[in-house]
């Protein structure tokens, strides 16, 4: 089937083969850089962990979805209408009054391996072939101290892997949140540069985040111990430019007796991240050309829900997605872009809605989305051995997927 085949047979937006699209999408071969542990918590599993250890959570917030009650009739209606739309309220701020929330349930090693091991079979069961999953290191009680929690993750991450007749390759990255101390920040470096020191974990870290509410803290705090963790080999990716020039310390001053205004986006453009978290607002003075080739993690659904996107057009995400600040300018120059689903278990999303509302809203047909996917192995925090294994099995499975397609 040529390209233009495919595309009249996948890119019927409203009509019935938008399922056949989903399929599709389900069984290529994926790879995920941008999720974080505690935001993958299945809704089911975060309800039972609230109930068996007696916390209330805001009903605000943890609610099954509902539809959009006004639009219901508005699209055609087939299977994958519920994909449409999210009305949940998921602003940024409602999403960080939720990661308050889900640690005091996920708060002993019995519970981190429960939400570990569903957030890789999650990831596997969409064909995810590589994942580099990350976490914040927390004290979660007197038995499990911040090293006891990255083991308990990586012995999972072990055991999936091992279990598996076909492996999803788990990678690991150290997060620090912004809003906390920079003893914290310097906590967690260390622990990552010391844990790679044992034969068990030194390939399985990769890299280090620096994430959390992108209104609170300051780049500049963190920038030192990050520097260290670059030293010491791991990989950086930064969340950079979530919210217009993040970073507490901006001045509100401009005039010409005040001192230069600091930009925390062109900070860490400056520090020479390896891959960017979002970068929603970076404005395109500040990239130098160097800068331009910073792969970005974008995290579609994540971004729309972030940005109220969807509000605007009654919760429906296709629409809300054309309203990005970004994606369609990197997607017509062919910027280096990884899609990740950053908190799927907030976000109701998976790796293939990922992927499909991309699709649908700009207009992308089988054998770009293939490309993408494939251009983002290069990106990983991995090995080049690894690397390499990984290109040509994803090269191998699509390459398998578009023919049976064709031979349909
Ligand atoms: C919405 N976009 C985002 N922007 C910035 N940081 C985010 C985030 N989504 C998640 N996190 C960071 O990841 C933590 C949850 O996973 P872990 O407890 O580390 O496994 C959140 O508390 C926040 O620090």
């Amino acid at each position: 089937m040529r390209e233009t085949d495919f595309k009249r047979k996948y890119d019927n937006s409203n009509g019935p083969l938008a399922s056949s699209l989903y399929s599709f999408l389900q069984k290529i071969p994926k790879v995920e850089l941008h999720a974080h542990l505690n935001g993958c918590i299945r809704p089911d599993t975060l309800f039972a962990l609230a109930e068996e250890k007696g916390v209330t959570l805001s009903s605000h917030h943890f609610q099954p979805a509902k539809k959009n009650e006004n639009n219901q009739n508005r699209y055609h209606t087939d299977d994958e209408d519920a994909l449409l739309y999210n009305v949940q309220p998921r602003s940024l701020h409602d999403c960080f009054d939720m990661f308050a929330e889900i640690p005091r349930c996920v708060s002993d090693v019995t519970s981190l391996r429960r939400i570990t091991f569903e957030a890789l079979h999650d990831f596997a069961a969409h064909n995810v072939l590589y994942l580099e999953l990350r976490t914040t290191p927390k004290v979660l009680n007197a038995e499990c101290d911040k090293r006891q929690y990255l083991e308990t993750v990586l012995g999972v991450m072990n055991e999936f892997e091992q279990s598996r007749t076909r492996p999803m390759t788990c990678r690991l990255i150290v997060a620090i949140d912004r809003s906390l101390s920079e003893q914290e920040a310097c906590e967690n470096v260390e622990l990552a540069i010391d844990l790679r020191k044992s034969t068990l974990y030194a390939d399985r870290i990769v890299g280090m985040d620096l994430g959390g509410n992108p209104t609170r803290g300051d780049f500049r705090i963190v920038r030192p111990h990050l520097e260290r963790a670059r030293q010491a080999g791991l990989r950086i990716t930064l969340h950079c430019g979530e919210v217009a020039d993040s970073g507490a310390m901006t001045s509100d001053h401009d005039d010409e007796s005040s001192p230069p205004k600091y930009s925390e986006t062109q900070a860490m453009l400056e520090f020479g991240p390896d891959r960017l978290g979002h970068a929603l607002f970076v404005p395109n003075t500040l990239w130098s050309s160097q800068q331009r080739h910073i792969p970005v993690e974008t995290c579609p659904m994540s971004n729309v829900m972030t940005l109220e996107l969807a509000q605007h057009v009654r919760g429906h995400l296709i629409e809300g997605l054309q309203q990005h600040p970004q994606l369609r300018e990197w997607l017509d120059t062919q910027y280096p872009l990884a899609i990740g689903t950053d908190d799927p278990g907030v976000f109701d999303t998976n790796p293939t809605k990922e992927l499909w509302l991309l699709c649908r809203a700009f207009d992308l047909n089988v054998s770009m989305i293939c490309r993408l996917v494939e251009q983002s192995v290069e990106y990983a925090f991995c090995d080049e051995t690894t690397k390499r294994r990984l290109q040509k099995d994803i090269h191998e499975q699509m390459l398998l997927l578009l023919q049976s397609n064709r031979d349909k």
